[in-house]
């Protein structure tokens, strides 16, 4: 194909076309969003500028490849049957689809990608694209703030919760232990009371810290559970190195030592554990429960303690 590539920012009328497939070409150059034109079999015939910008390819590279060359997992495979069966009675038209496309520099593009007949001679296909990653980047970082909590940096509640759920079912489904701490400042409303809001703040930032600080691996999950009660999920963890976490804890919360007005001041929290190992706890919410009943215990037999739930 040898269309004339005009300047698609000017208003110069386009060149006389000499038949509807020059005309085809000349309209895809002058489009604005990246576009290619294909044949119905998925050979690219032509990417406008747009699209040359877009992927990163030049015209020529592209001229002798098929579209589903580019196409990564899991529609390559989809694309390569869907254009091998396309024909002018039966042409593969899509409506935006999410797929990923391979750019010029090796990196995974996700694109929305359309395909329009152009019933010209034999047809051809139209190829919008829409470049999708600052939409993708938005919805992480949109993702990304719904699982966190905003003063500690550490999982939400409602993140504790759905891992909760996985981890039970994935743990009691394998034969695994699970574990789970509840914890709680000790004495809180005190230094509150007594230093303000603000380094009360800082003071539960410092304890989130040393929480994640002491949480093994990324199997594991530490959360703000609600003001001033945090959780930790174990799983495939028993009950003695739930207990050596909890002890680790411990250790880097005695470390934490905020000085105010010239004194310095400890804080410690009360813990409670419980580890599903052969079916004593019928429900993931059932082993949170004792846990923190076991935390509570703690509490009651003086804080700064860890208890361990039978
Ligand atoms: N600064 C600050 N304080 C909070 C936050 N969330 C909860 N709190 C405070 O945590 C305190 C919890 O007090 P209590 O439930 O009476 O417990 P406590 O004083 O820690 O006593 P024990 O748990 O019995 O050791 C309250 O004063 C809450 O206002 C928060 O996000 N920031």
């Amino acid at each position: 194909m040898n269309a004339s590539f005009n300047n698609p920012n000017t208003a110069e009328s386009l060149p006389e076309a000499a038949n509807q497939q020059d005309l085809l070409q000349m309209l895809v150059a002058q489009m604005q969003d990246a576009a290619m034109l294909l044949s119905l079999q998925g050979d690219v015939l032509q990417l406008n500028g747009a699209a040359v910008e877009l992927l990163g390819y030049a015209q020529s590279e592209l001229e002798s490849e098929r579209l589903h060359s580019i196409i990564l997992p899991p529609y390559k495979e989809i694309f390569t049957y869907r254009f091998e069966h396309s024909s002018s009675k039966n042409p593969f038209v899509q409506s935006a689809l999410e797929i990923d496309m391979q750019a010029a520099n090796g990196e995974a593009l996700p694109l929305s990608l359309s395909l329009s007949l152009m019933p010209i001679a034999d047809g051809f296909l139209l190829a919008n694209l829409r470049d999708l990653r600052s939409e993708k980047a938005e919805l992480r970082k949109l993702a990304r703030l719904a699982a966190t909590d905003p003063l500690t940096n550490l999982a939400n509640r409602r993140t504790f919760d759905e891992r909760l759920a996985r981890a039970w079912k994935m743990c009691t489904s394998q034969h695994y232990p699970i574990s789970v701490i509840v914890l709680d400042v000790d004495y809180f409303k005190q230094f509150n009371d007594r230093y303000g809001h603000i380094r009360g703040d800082h003071c539960l930032q410092l304890i989130a810290a040393a929480i994640a600080q002491a949480v093994p691996d990324d199997s594991c999950l530490a959360a703000r559970y609600g003001g001033e009660e945090f959780a930790v999920i174990l799983p495939a963890t028993s009950a003695s190195t739930a207990q050596k976490v909890a002890g680790e804890i411990r250790n880097r919360i005695a470390d934490i030592c905020m000085e105010m007005e010239g004194v310095e001041h400890n804080v410690s929290v009360s813990q409670g554990i419980a580890t599903e190992v052969q079916g004593q706890f019928r429900t993931a919410e059932a082993l949170l429960f004792a846990a923190d009943t076991a935390m509570y215990r703690a509490k009651l037999e003086g804080r700064d303690r860890i208890n361990q739930s039978f």
